[in-house]
């Protein structure tokens, strides 16, 4: 099993559960806005924690609140690209790409750069990229820090129509032959049935107060 998920979080009074498996590939988790897509992701890198449950990614137990494992996200070996990218704005991209890096990854640094298309791009700023430069570089800097896993959240969103068929290409090779697992967010259904070997639908909130 890549995923193995079944857990609830709470987020003031909203509560959210989940429970799903996935096997090898991308499982994208589908919904609307403000359904806890992005909550999930979070609480997959160990960014919140779930007020019960268990999650485990590759075999490995990240989290399970009956034996009392909760693994520091330091630990979690996820390669997480954020929906607002998060790059360093007062770093250059190559400094960005180095933050986090660790040996060991599949793809060296040259490799990375060269399947990015991003080599070109080391001595500039993230405030002078174009949505799908910078879209690149968080997919790259995610990358050389040696995952076990990917969480992608709405990685086109910042991505302008003509440069999609790019990213999308990208995180195709990414699954294909990197084959790393990835949790992938979405709310448009063309792109998650294209990409995806698994769909997790998530309905929200709105749903169990029903
Ligand atoms: N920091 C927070 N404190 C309290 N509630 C929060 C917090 N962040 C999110 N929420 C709530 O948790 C629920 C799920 O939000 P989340 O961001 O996970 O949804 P999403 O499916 O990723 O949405 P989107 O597609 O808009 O990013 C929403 O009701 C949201 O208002």
């Amino acid at each position: 099993m890549s995923f193995d998920v079944a857990l609830t979080l709470k987020r003031g009074e909203r509560r959210m559960d989940y429970a799903f498996v996935a096997g090898a590939g991308l499982t994208a988790l589908f919904g609307p806005s403000g359904a806890g897509k992005t909550s999930l992701l979070d609480a997959v890198a160990g960014l919140l924690r779930p007020a019960e449950g268990r999650i485990a990614v590759a075999g490995a137990t990240l989290f399970d609140s009956a034996a009392r494992i909760d693994l520091r996200p330091e630990k979690r070996r996820c390669g997480y690209v954020f929906q607002d990218l998060r790059l360093f704005p007062h770093r250059s991209v190559r400094r960005n790409l180095e933050f986090g890096r660790r040996e060991g990854s599949t793809l060296d640094w040259d490799h990375t750069l060269d399947l990015l298309g991003i080599a070109g791009l080391l001595d500039r700023m993230p405030a002078t990229l174009s949505g799908g430069e910078a879209q690149r570089v968080a997919i790259g800097r995610a990358l050389l820090s040696a995952p076990e896993f990917l969480l992608m959240d709405e990685p086109l969103a910042s991505v302008d129509v003509a440069r999609r068929e790019d990213i999308l290409r990208l995180i195709e090779r990414i699954r294909d032959e990197l084959r790393l697992p990835i949790l992938y967010v979405s709310h448009d259904r063309a792109e998650v049935e294209r990409l995806a070997q698994t769909i997790v639908p998530v309905a929200g909130p709105g749903i169990d107060a029903a």
